[in-house]
């Protein structure tokens, strides 16, 4: 990859690379745009295969939290580190505490949370060194692990999917067939069961499913067969790419709600399900509660506050429906135009401000 190239092409403001010996911390902090505020995105550790993975990686999950960020109507940019390493054999404390150090450095420009890879105990290293963290414990007043709270907006947002597919959000009787049960998705499941939706659920992890089969009475499938399981709903929450040449053909879901990040494989899969009539609530729209709660700890946690907040998925999902339909286009595109004219009028709105003070200062 072409990194400076890469950056001027797609607007990048700063890319911070981080190492420490001693403990073996090797970082990226990737900033893509800081008009709405500071950015605000979670840190991954991963085994990458290369650097430059490692690089792109950062990259466009950065530019995904611009977006996500922004259509939650959050007043925070996008940014988002990668750290390389396996999380279950590389961890130790210096790591998280240098890692700490570069963030402070920044200034408040950066601040960072969980992703995949990273705990609440390792946010709580990082809080030992800088006040930019965030998803640190419940026992510190902040908001603990976001997996709950993303799932409870992922609900939120499956219903207002399920309305404008069929007529009603209420999701009572319907069949939900769920990829992967994590975090995220034990506690979507949930929700649902206790709506009275009947679950069909896969996980390459045979406890994940025998709990969900046991707690909410699903029924299990094998990883390949959730994409063609007769239901009314999917929802990818497991992996990236999900939504591609060789899954669509197979879909009997009339929507796509699920909590998994990057699900278009590429953006003509998100044209192709649009023109097959499949709703489809954009990923990163329906999947902001974690980040929404997370962010609430910038004033002060307050848990009734932020679930508020995340109740506004609804109302977003159902935004990204009307310009949809206003446009003509398909929802995925209509979640980036949504953030993108958010973004635009904030920047319009501060080089006005910027141009007065420019002028004061000029007639001194
Ligand atoms: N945790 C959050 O707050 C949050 C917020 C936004 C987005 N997301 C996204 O949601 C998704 C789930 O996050 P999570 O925190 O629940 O992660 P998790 O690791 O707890 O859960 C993912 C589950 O998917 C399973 N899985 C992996 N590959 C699979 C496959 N091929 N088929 C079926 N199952 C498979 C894993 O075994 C695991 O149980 C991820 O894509 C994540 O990026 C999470
Ligand atoms: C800030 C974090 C809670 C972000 C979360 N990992 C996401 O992808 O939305």
């Amino acid at each position: 990859m072409e990194l400076f190239s890469y950056m001027e092409n797609y607007d990048y403001e700063q890319v911070v690379v981080c190492q420490d010996k001693l403990s073996g911390l090797k970082a990226i902090i990737a900033i893509h745009d800081t008009t709405l505020g500071p950015a605000l995105g979670g840190t991954r550790m991963w085994m990458y295969e290369t650097e430059a993975d490692a690089f792109e990686d950062a990259l466009r999950l950065a530019k995904g939290m611009t977006y996500k960020n922004a259509a939650a109507g959050l007043n925070l940019g996008g940014g988002k580190t990668v750290i390389i390493g396996d999380p279950r054999k590389d961890k130790n404390e210096e790591m998280f505490r240098a890692f700490g150090r570069y963030i402070q450095g920044l200034n408040g420009r950066y601040i960072t949370a969980e992703d995949v890879g990273t705990t609440v105990q390792d946010m709580d290293t990082i809080y030992e060194e800088t006040d930019y963290v965030t998803g640190i414990s419940p026992a510190f007043g902040s908001s603990g692990n976001p997996s709950p709270v993303t799932a409870y907006g992922v609900y939120v947002g499956m219903k207002a999917a399920a309305k404008e597919a069929f007529g009603t959000d209420d999701l009572a009787g319907k069949t939900i067939a769920v990829q992967g049960v994590g975090n995220v998705a034990y506690n979507l499941c949930k929700h649902l069961h206790e709506e009275g939706a009947s679950l069909i659920v896969t996980d390459i992890n045979k406890e994940s499913v025998q709990r969900a089969v046991a707690d909410f009475n699903a029924k299990a499938v094998d990883v390949n067969e959730i994409y063609s399981v007769d239901c009314d709903i999917f929802a990818p929450c497991a992996l990236g790419a999900i939504i591609n040449d060789q899954t669509i053909p197979q879909l009997k879901a009339k929507v796509i709600a699920g909590a998994a990040n990057n699900q278009l494989k590429e953006e003509r899969h998100g044209s192709l399900i649009h023109e097959m009539g499949i709703v489809y609530a954009p990923d990163y729209v329906i999947n902001a509660g974690g980040v929404i709660n997370v962010a609430d700890e910038l004033n002060g946690y307050n848990s009734e506050r932020a679930l508020k907040k995340v109740e506004g998925i609804y109302q977003n999902i159902e935004k990204v429906f009307d310009i949809s339909k206003r446009d003509q286009i398909p929802t995925f595109k209509a979640a980036d135009r949504m953030a993108e004219e958010r973004i635009e009028r904030m920047r319009r709105s501060r080089r006005q401000f910027l141009q007065n003070g420019q002028h004061i200062l000029s007639r001194r």
